[in-house]
């Protein structure tokens, strides 16, 4: 089962790498590997789990941030919606890839938090507000999906870990809160 301890934190070489796509069909470990990464992310996410485990809440996580090179990210957003509690997107990509974006960028009110990254880093991280991706789902099957607000951004955040990105590569050094004209704050 993952824990913290098995993820790398900023400084890691691995961090900066660009991952290997993965190849199919996938294999066993691969397989696991990604049911690993999303079971973490659901405990991260469970009161007692979290506090037992001592794990950070995330609502996604890349093969890169366990020191595997390799270009893979799960994803599990809940709802914020109590009638319905099912998450939002609840999955594991395998070779994600950004088709088209919007003209339109957004980002996060509070700025983001990553896994890695053992600090607060204020600022604003602009990325684009709607995406349309493909990947690849554990049985080989090519998945079309497009995402908009919260999940395009987490989903760009994970794909990021696979170009050797992190978050505050995106932040505007001279005014971290600088924000363009049009550009959508998600609250
Ligand atoms: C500096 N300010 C901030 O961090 C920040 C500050 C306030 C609000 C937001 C919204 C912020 N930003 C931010 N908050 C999150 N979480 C909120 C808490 N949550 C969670 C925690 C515990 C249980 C269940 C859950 Cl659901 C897990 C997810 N996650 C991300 N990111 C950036 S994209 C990938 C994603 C990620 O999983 N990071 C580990 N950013
Ligand atoms: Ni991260």
């Amino acid at each position: 089962m993952i824990t913290m301890e098995d993820i790398i934190r900023e400084g890691h070489p691995t961090l900066r790498k660009v991952a290997e796509e993965v190849q199919f069909p996938l294999s066993q470990a691969d397989i696991d590997l990604g049911h690993e990464m999303l079971e973490f992310l659901q405990n991260s996410q469970d009161p007692v789990k979290a506090e037992e485990l001592h794990l950070r809440g995330g609502v996604g996580l890349a093969a890169p941030q366990l020191d595997i090179s390799k270009r893979i990210i799960a994803l599990h957003v809940p709802s914020n919606d109590p009638e319905n509690p099912e998450p939002t997107l609840s999955t594991v990509m395998y070779n994600p890839k950004i088709l088209s974006h919007s003209v339109q960028d957004a980002c996060l009110g509070e700025g983001e938090g990553c896994l890695s990254v053992d600090r607060e880093v204020p600022g604003y991280v602009v990325r684009h507000a709607r995406i349309t991706l493909t990947y690849y789902d554990e049985n080989g099957k090519k998945q079309k999906k497009r995402l908009k607000n919260y999940e395009a951004i987490v989903v760009q955040h994970e794909i990021d870990h696979l170009n050797g990105v992190m978050f505050y590569d995106h932040i505007n050094e001279g005014n971290p809160f600088a924000l363009k004209e049009g550009v959508l704050v998600i609250e």
